[in-house]
């Protein structure tokens, strides 16, 4: 790629540099007609569509040896390994349609079923049985292996089932004997149960949604989404599948390609490319992947089963889902072993996906496929940097070339094309949705969560979604986005009269940040400058998020550095008059923090740096810093401590210490305070000390809700460490704790909050229990 840019000649990178989204057509063609006669171009093309140079196809002789590998390491005992290997040997193994016999993929899911039984996954290896029997329904063995996962599983009416089956083709004495003894056994146990088929990873509910939207004009914004009717608190207020979506690359490993939940033991790797992994065939099949059926060994059943085993036998060896009910399968085009879609960057392999998704669909409608404006949604291509406008460029031909090769006539190479790839790809870099799941700390379980757990979202896949691109963002948001396997939800967390916008944040938000940083977070980021709320209008948190504390100790006025300051006095070049300053002001805290505000009638002049907001006081700031900074050091050792599970006493000492010299230079909303108490809660809890650990968590969330306000769901993170603080020493306060939690993950996941965190069924358990 940097041997491409730098081939490039200057007139044409610096027309590149100064280009506009209107002056695109004429960029492309200079550039491709340069590539055209590029050599280097032409082999860096071919590197990535060349089947013999193909990295990612499949590979029988790799699946052979990690076969191989699976047996010694089962035959050892080594389960979890034979796992892996024949895991291994799945990706890499071609499906294998003239092999009738003896099908190499059946008898590696058949041999991983074993592996996953002796480990204990007992679902897992009832699965992978029936993928083999799918792909070879006279497989005597995978029908007696699956019935000893039924069995495992009290499914004992489909276990009476599979050895029957598995009795009448079994050709060996021995086998049929075993069999038999099998099936004795186990008619003086049978119970009847339902049977245990394959169930997609899938948890979606069916709540509806309980308002209409519509997209409008807004000022400033561009368009926006609002209400005609009011919006309920905690009302489902949008609910969408991805245009197109695409999991990012650390993420193959760990998490569906697909649903982009996390990955099961018994994964299901595509049947034509060795890069994604799926949960489940149904997954496997939505993404494009090719039927098992299609590679179905023929077998003819004995003709004296009886109708009902017949339908149980078509049950399990038919997948219920075909590839044809899925129109729109976004990797097909992808799976044929060639390595563009492995080696190029997601958001190019998204545009990709875009583009063929818009071609599929037109030419299903029959008509002649229109490559302009794909998409009806903004873009920035004009605030992009020189660097990354050339990157798209680039991009855009390589893509285009590598798409070529399997959409021959449908994709023509010109101008139009790659000026279009690159408006999906700014596209894409504005609208484009970060798909997250909760992830606990230290690889905790959600049911393993103690005080000294946190959560975080990580992002797992990146998706276009249509409508969901249409809502704006506020650092004070009133509605909350989060993803159920890849659909996108998002729910009111206010009340919302009819005709407010609702915004969502795009991640910085009022509490998490000072002003400064999340301007210029969202330019980077999203090339604009944020016109919401909380950037527009003072605020209690802005004030007091970096600010220090007045000289005078009776004071409770906030004293901002130069760069607070000089955000906090443009927000004032809005106020229009006192009254409006009052309606603003409206807060009593923002009273106490910064008095001198309703004094002013030059406002402009009124946040000076090193200057109280309150008495007018001169404070020194750079010896309060240098104070500061040699109290961070303690802190820091404190928190290298923490992250390698030690906590010396005497490093706590110190840390408290350094905590009450931090107290007396930062305001006390000081959001710095409110994180090394959050540390020394930590740190007490892991010492066994809980009533300091519950005293510090408590400061800490006392400002915290200064900060975002008492609902926030940040808070509901913080109380949930607090509750299961005092859930350890056995307090009664738990039940209030609990309802407070509560209240706030409804309003930000309504009837989802148990699925998203499993956690809460515990505590609401351990809260029932104490009253
Ligand atoms: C995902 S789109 C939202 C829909 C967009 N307004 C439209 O008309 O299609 C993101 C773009 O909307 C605009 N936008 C969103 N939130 C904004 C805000 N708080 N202040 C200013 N512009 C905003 C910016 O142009 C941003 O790049």
């Amino acid at each position: 790629m940097e041997k491409l840019k730098s081939a490039i000649p200057e007139t044409l990178k610096r027309k590149i540099a100064e280009s506009t989204a209107n002056d695109l057509h004429s960029t492309c063609s200079s550039l491709l007609q340069f590539f055209q006669n590029l050599p280097l171009f032409h082999q860096m093309v071919r590197d990535l569509t060349d089947p013999e140079m193909a990295l990612c196809g499949k590979n029988k002789e790799a699946a052979m040896e990690a076969k191989a590998k699976g047996n010694e390491c089962f035959a050892k005992g080594d389960y979890s390994n034979a796992l892996r290997f024949y895991s291994q040997a799945l990706r890499m193994a071609p499906p294998d349609v003239e092999d009738k016999e003896k099908n190499l993929l059946a008898t590696l899911y058949l041999n991983r079923a074993s592996s996953l039984h002796k480990l204990g996954f007992f679902l897992e290896s009832l699965q992978d049985c029936s993928r083999a029997l799918i792909l070879s329904p006279g497989y005597a063995k995978a029908w007696f292996r699956r019935a000893k996962a039924n069995l495992s599983l009290s499914n004992y009416k489909d276990a009476i089932s599979d050895l029957t089956v598995s009795l009448k083709i079994e050709t060996s004495l021995s086998g049929k004997r075993q069999i038999e003894s099998e099936l004795n056994m186990l008619h003086d146990q049978f119970r009847p149960r339902s049977s245990a088929m394959e169930q997609p990873n899938d948890d979606r509910s069916d709540e509806q949604l309980q308002v209409e939207l519509q997209c409008v004009p807004i000022p400033t914004k561009g368009r926006g989404m609002t209400s005609c009717t009011d919006v309920p608190l905690a009302s489902l207020i949008h609910k969408e599948d991805p245009y197109a979506a695409i999991i990012l690359k650390h993420c193959r490993e760990t998490h569906c390609a697909f649903c982009f939940n996390e990955l099961p033991a018994d994964t299901v790797p595509c049947m034509s490319c060795s890069i994604p992994l799926y949960c489940s065939l149904k997954c496997q099949l939505q993404a494009g992947g090719q039927d098992f059926s299609n590679y179905k060994s023929k077998y003819e059943f004995p003709e004296d089963l009886s109708d009902v085993l017949e339908q149980y036998i078509r049950n399990v060896t038919s997948p219920g889902i075909s590839s044809s009910n899925f129109e729109h399968a976004e990797h097909r085009h992808e799976c044929l072993g060639v390595n563009w879609p492995a080696v190029l960057p997601s958001d190019v392999i998204l545009a990709g996906r875009i583009l063929v998704k818009h071609i599929q669909q037109q030419s299903r409608g029959g008509v002649q496929p229109k490559y302009h404006g794909i998409l009806d949604l903004c873009q920035n291509y004009g605030q992009l940097s020189s660097d990354s406008k050339l990157e798209f460029h680039v991009y855009s031909m390589i893509l285009m070339c590598c798409l070529q090769q399997v959409l021959a006539t449908r994709l023509p190479l010109n101008s139009e094309i790659t000026s279009e790839i690159i408006m999906l790809l700014s596209q894409i870099r504005v609208n484009s949705m970060a798909v997250v799941r909760m992830k606990y700390s230290d690889g905790k379980q959600p049911l393993d969560y103690d005080a000294t757990s946190s959560v975080e979202q990580v992002q797992v896949a990146q998706a276009v979604y249509s409508g969901g691109s249409f809502f704006n963002h506020s650092c004070q948001p009133n509605a909350h986005a989060y993803f159920l396997s890849r659909t996108l939800f998002i729910r009111a967390t206010e009340h919302v009269a009819a005709g407010s916008e609702l915004e969502l944040s795009y991640g910085p938000q009022v509490g998490q940040w000072d002003c400064s940083e999340r301007r210029k977070f969202l330019e980077d980021r999203y090339s604009f400058i944020c016109q919401c709320s909380g950037c527009s209008q003072v605020n209690l948190s802005d004030l007091v998020h970096s600010g220090y504390h007045c000289n005078r100790s009776n004071c409770f006025g906030v004293v901002m550095d130069s760069c607070i300051a000089k955000y906090e006095r443009e927000k004032l070049k809005h106020v229009k008059g006192p009254n409006s300053l009052q309606d603003m002001l409206h807060d009593d805290n923002i009273g106490r923090v910064a008095s001198r505000l309703f004094e002013q009638t030059d406002y402009s002049c009124c946040f000076e740096p090193g200057y109280c907001l309150s008495c007018g006081s001169l404070c020194d700031l750079e010896a309060s810093q240098e104070t500061i900074t040699k109290a961070e050091i303690c802190i820091k050792r404190l928190q290298d401590a923490l992250a390698s599970c030690e906590t010396p006493t005497t490093l706590i000492m110190d840390a408290l210490k350094s905590i009450d010299i931090l107290r007396t230079l930062l305001h006390p909303f000081n959001k710095r305070i409110a994180e090394v108490e959050d540390n020394i809660a930590q740190a007490f809890c892991s010492t066994g000390e809980i009533q300091a650990a519950m005293a510090h968590c408590l400061a800490s969330i006392k400002i915290l809700e200064k900060l975002y306000g008492e609902d926030h769901i940040v808070i509901g993170n913080e109380l949930i460490k607090l509750s299961s603080i005092q859930l350890s020493m056995g307090q009664k306060s738990t039940a209030d704790n609990t309802n407070q939690i509560v209240a706030i993950f409804s309003r930000y996941y309504g009837s989802h909050a148990d699925i998203m965190f499993p956690y809460l069924r515990y505590l609401k358990r351990e809260a029932g229990k104490r009253v």
